[in-house]
């Protein structure tokens, strides 16, 4: 292929990204399986410009004059983040073979438009409103964490599992395969590879033995702040793919009662083949919406944890394009629904036990705001600080936050049960 032809290519594949809802990685691979005639050198450089217009792309929409249209996002990117003149631009965009076509007037207005003009949060890479949230949360360091929340080449965490390896034994295992890990900073269990070149991780014998799995170290962290111990009876009540039941799992060394509810069974299915994986035993039980299904671990639970539905903001420098699907009415959706699964989950905790309140969001109003809000419901419920392993002292919120501990973003709280 051309190079116009590439830049074709990718601006249509971020067409078919704003059009729908499936992951960037998703749309890219299916493009690659649907023209065969792209080699791997095409099909990489075209995956290239494609992430490197999501993580810039309210930057270059506000570039071409608020079009967002993968042919203007591209052309924007051009200029912008390669540093092309006009004319270089102009030859790509001749029109001649699988080529763009020829800029327009209107087109080559906008590419004189100086960079030094944009507004701040057109330059962190993030719609306004999540740059006025993370201005509130984060003070002057916002703009450190809002580029560190769109950075690339994010790196791929191991969580092992101890039931079955020790760290040592993983480490040596990953090197003979001709990887490079690496310690983690905060989590014990932990191991870390960089994700260029990605590691084929599925295909290594110790992730089909069970022996680890792929998990941030941020999950990891807030998984183990909840302190699940042995002979415990511990709901994990948003199990989603289970990637935390897993890690509840190793914490209670395999002794007592984990459950695994989610409202969707398909999801609870797919916990079924990490179980076995991993070699752990869990009970999966189907909620309704209300919370109903669960009746009979009212207040049984010694440990519930609600990895409640967010908008998963704290993850975006793994899905640069889940930033412009963030809208704030969704945002206020699923703040009301993580106050209404608090109230739901908190009726399993036993007096004296733990609710645990864990998000992927870096959002107060996911965060702060609906903490708040489940307090003024349930007086009952008393927060519990805990001290993560990076903090002087206990905490009663804690936020991770790529810019701050590395990981992705994260934000956990504990309360006690009491009268
Ligand atoms: C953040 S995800 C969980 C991720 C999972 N814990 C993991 O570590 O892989 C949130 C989950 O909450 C579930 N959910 C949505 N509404 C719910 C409700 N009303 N009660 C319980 N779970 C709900 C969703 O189906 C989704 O799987």
């Amino acid at each position: 292929m051309t190079p116009a032809a590439r830049l074709a290519a990718a601006a249509s594949i971020l067409d078919s990204i704003a059009q729908g809802r499936q992951p960037a990685e998703v749309v890219v691979k299916a493009w690659g399986q649907q023209n065969r005639y792209a080699g791997s050198k095409d099909r990489k450089a075209i995956a290239d410009r494609v992430y490197k217009v999501l993580r810039a792309r309210g930057r270059l929409s506000w570039i071409m004059g608020g079009r967002e249209d993968g042919r203007a996002l591209v052309i924007g990117s051009l200029a912008t983040l390669d540093g092309l003149s006009l004319e270089e631009i102009e030859a790509l965009h001749t029109g001649e073979g699988y080529g763009p076509g020829p800029l327009s007037k209107h087109e080559r207005g906008r590419l004189a438009i100086k960079d030094s003009e944009l507004p701040g949060w057109v330059e962190a890479g993030l719609p306004e409103f999540v740059v006025e949230d993370l201005k509130a949360t984060f003070g002057e360091g916002w703009a450190a964490e809002a580029h560190a929340l769109m950075a690339p080449r994010a790196p791929i965490d191991l969580r092992i599992n101890g039931a079955v390896a020790t760290v040592e034994d993983v480490e040596a295992e990953l090197r003979a395969a001709g990887l490079s890990p690496e310690p983690m900073p905060w989590s014990p269990w932990g191991l870390r590879l960089t994700s260029e070149p990605p590691p084929n991780i599925q295909a290594l014998e110790g992730f089909k033995a069970g022996r680890f799995e792929v998990q941030d170290e941020g999950s990891q962290v807030v998984t183990w702040l909840a302190d699940a111990r042995p002979e415990m009876t511990v709901v994990d009540y948003c199990a989603g793919g289970g990637g935390k039941t897993l890690a509840l799992a190793q914490a209670m060394q395999g002794k007592g009662r984990l459950v695994a509810c989610d409202v969707v069974q398909k999801r609870l299915d797919n916990i079924q083949p990490r179980l076995a994986r991993a070699g752990v035993e869990a009970e999966l039980g189907l909620l309704g919406q209300n919370g109903g299904g669960a009746e009979a671990l009212n207040g049984e639970a010694d440990l519930v944890f609600v990895d409640a539905p967010c908008s998963g903001s704290g993850t975006l420098r793994r899905h640069p394009e889940e930033a412009w699907r963030l809208k704030p009415d969704e945002v206020e959706r699923l703040h009301a629904l993580q106050v209404r699964i608090m109230g739901q989950a908190a009726k399993l905790v036993k007096m004296g036990g733990r609710l645990v309140y864990v998000t992927c969001s870096l959002l107060s109003r996911e965060n702060e705001a609906s903490l708040d809000a489940f307090e003024a419901a349930n007086p009952g419920f008393r927060p519990v600080p805990v001290t993560p392993p990076w903090a002087e002292g206990p905490q009663a919120r804690v936020r991770l936050s790529p810019g701050s501990t590395g990981t992705d973003g994260f934000f956990f709280a504990a309360y006690e049960r009491g009268e």
